[in-house]
């Protein structure tokens, strides 16, 4: 039997206050793998994410990397296996774009010559489209071209798995398509928390859906994205509609407006 890349076997995670936020979580994750992890605010996905990615520590239950205990792992080794995209990274804003990127190499600090870090820096800022912005501040970019920069320094991390924590929340529509696009391109394993459902069909190769910390959904994209999953984790509806001038289908969430803020989460 082939050892998954990640495996996380019954997963729980409460606040010092005892207050539960995730229970009894199992995930096995496969190279090439990309798993969206989608669910309402407040439903645990960043506490799941820092959990998978070694980030924080799980209360209950246990990761394994490559067969071996995550919480084992040296960090130094663990940031040559694993890249991090979190919410609330905050890039000194006088640091150059390029220096930031750069900032990836430092796990593999001494393992190479300097001009093949510098390859590797300038290979990250060309897929990401920043070779223009390499020598701009990071604090003059916009939220997406910074989106972007943070990814670029991730790939130059070289990881075996690319943690992403909405990563297109500072996107425009299209933007955000062409994000997720050059990610599914990168050939790697990814772990992305998602708010944008119409994204998910389109980039996941499996979903994970939590609700108020456990997981009630779990599998192949779309089938685990089902209608009725849909329905009762979000209250809005997953309509699967043949596009009007193309041979596909289109899939269409139908939110209603409202004003009961507890709508959010049935
Ligand atoms: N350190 C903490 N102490 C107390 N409560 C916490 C802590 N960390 C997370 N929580 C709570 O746990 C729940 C899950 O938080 P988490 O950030 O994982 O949710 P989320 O699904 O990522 O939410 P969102 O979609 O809003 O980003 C929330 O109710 C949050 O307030």
């Amino acid at each position: 039997m082939t050892v998954p890349l990640l495996s996380a076997s019954a997963l729980g995670f409460s606040t010092a206050a005892g207050e539960p936020i995730l229970q009894d979580i199992s995930l096995d994750i496969s190279v090439g793998d990309r798993l969206a992890i989608i669910g309402p605010n407040g439903a645990g996905k960043t506490t799941l994410l820092r959990l998978l990615s070694g980030m924080a520590l799980p209360g209950a239950g246990s990761v394994s990397l490559l067969g071996r205990p995550i919480a084992a792992m040296p960090p130094s080794e663990r940031a040559r296996i694993v890249a991090v995209v979190g919410q609330s990274d905050q890039p000194d804003r006088r640091i150059e774009v390029r220096d930031y990127v750069e900032l990836g190499r430092i796990p593999h600090a001494g393992r190479l010559s300097r001009s093949a870090h510098a390859a590797l820096v300038s290979e990250a800022l060309e897929r990401t489209g920043l070779v223009a912005l390499a020598n701009r501040e990071m604090g003059s970019l916009s939220g997406g071209e910074r989106q972007r920069a943070q990814i670029a320094r991730a790939l130059a991390q070289e990881p075996r798995i690319l943690f992403l924590d909405e990563p297109t929340n500072h996107l425009d529509p299209r933007a955000r398509g062409t994000l997720l696009e050059l990610v599914a391109e990168l050939d790697l394993t990814v772990i992305a928390v998602l708010h944008d459902l119409h994204l998910v069909p389109r980039f996941a190769t499996q979903v994970a859906v939590l609700q108020h910390g456990g997981l009630v959904a779990y599998g192949p994209a779309p089938e685990a994205l089902s209608r009725a999953t849909v329905r009762s984790v979000f209250g809005i509806d997953l309509l699967r509609l043949p596009h009007p001038h193309e041979d596909r289908e289109i899939t269409v969430f139908d939110i209603p407006l409202t004003t009961d803020i507890g709508a959010n989460h049935p």
